[in-house]
């Protein structure tokens, strides 16, 4: 299983470079990983089985983040409505996006960082992302609020991009002109 041990933190070159494109269809090791990815964020949402394992919770989780340079993403969350988003994606790709930006009231967290970094992460407000899922079918979605800053973290991840890399460095609370805040 995977535990706090297998994820690199800030410093680790595999954080800063991008991943390359993996095959499709995907190999037995590419599938096998992302269902390890999937589980660790289950896990790291299970109240017993973090304490017992000392896990971070996470939403999401990319290759690198495992020192694994390659183009596999896990998500696992629920949006404000209660629609489930539990899946392993290969390749994610953002073929559009909207000038409007939307940011987490919150900020954003990292399991590859083991600090609190405070501020605004501006990001596309809606996107449309294609990928391929574990099952090696082609997916298509049109995401918006919470599920488009989980996905566009992830996908950072792939690009070498951290969160904080995002946040204005004169005024880490600045707000984007006609951002949408997601609270
Ligand atoms: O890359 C994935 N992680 O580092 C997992 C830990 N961070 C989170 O779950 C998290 C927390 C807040 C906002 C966002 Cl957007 C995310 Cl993604
Ligand atoms: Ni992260």
């Amino acid at each position: 299983m995977i535990t706090m041990n297998d994820i690199v933190r800030e410093g680790h070159p595999s954080l800063t470079k991008k991943a390359a494109k993996v095959n499709v269809p995907l190999s037995v090791d590419d599938k096998q990983l992302l269902e390890d990815m999937l589980q660790f964020l289950k896990n790291s949402q299970d109240e017993e089985i973090a304490e017992k394992y000392n896990l971070r919770a996470g939403v999401g989780l990319a290759a690198p983040q495992l020192g694994v340079e390659k183009q596999l993403i896990a998500l696992h969350f629920e949006d404000s409505k209660g629609k489930k988003y539990s899946m392993g994606l290969a390749n994610p790709k953002i073929i559009s996006h909207s000038v409007e930006q939307s940011y987490l009231q919150n900020g954003e967290g990292c399991l590859s960082v083991d600090r609190v970094i405070e501020g605004y992460v501006p990001r596309h407000a809606r996107i449309t992302i294609t990928a391929t899922d574990i099952n090696d079918n082609p997916v298509k979605l049109r995401l918006k609020d919470y599920p488009a800053v989980v996905f566009q973290h992830e996908i950072d991840h792939l690009n070498g991009v951290m969160f904080f890399d995002r946040i204005n460095e004169d005024n880490p609370f600045a707000i984007p002109d006609n951002a949408i805040e997601i609270s």
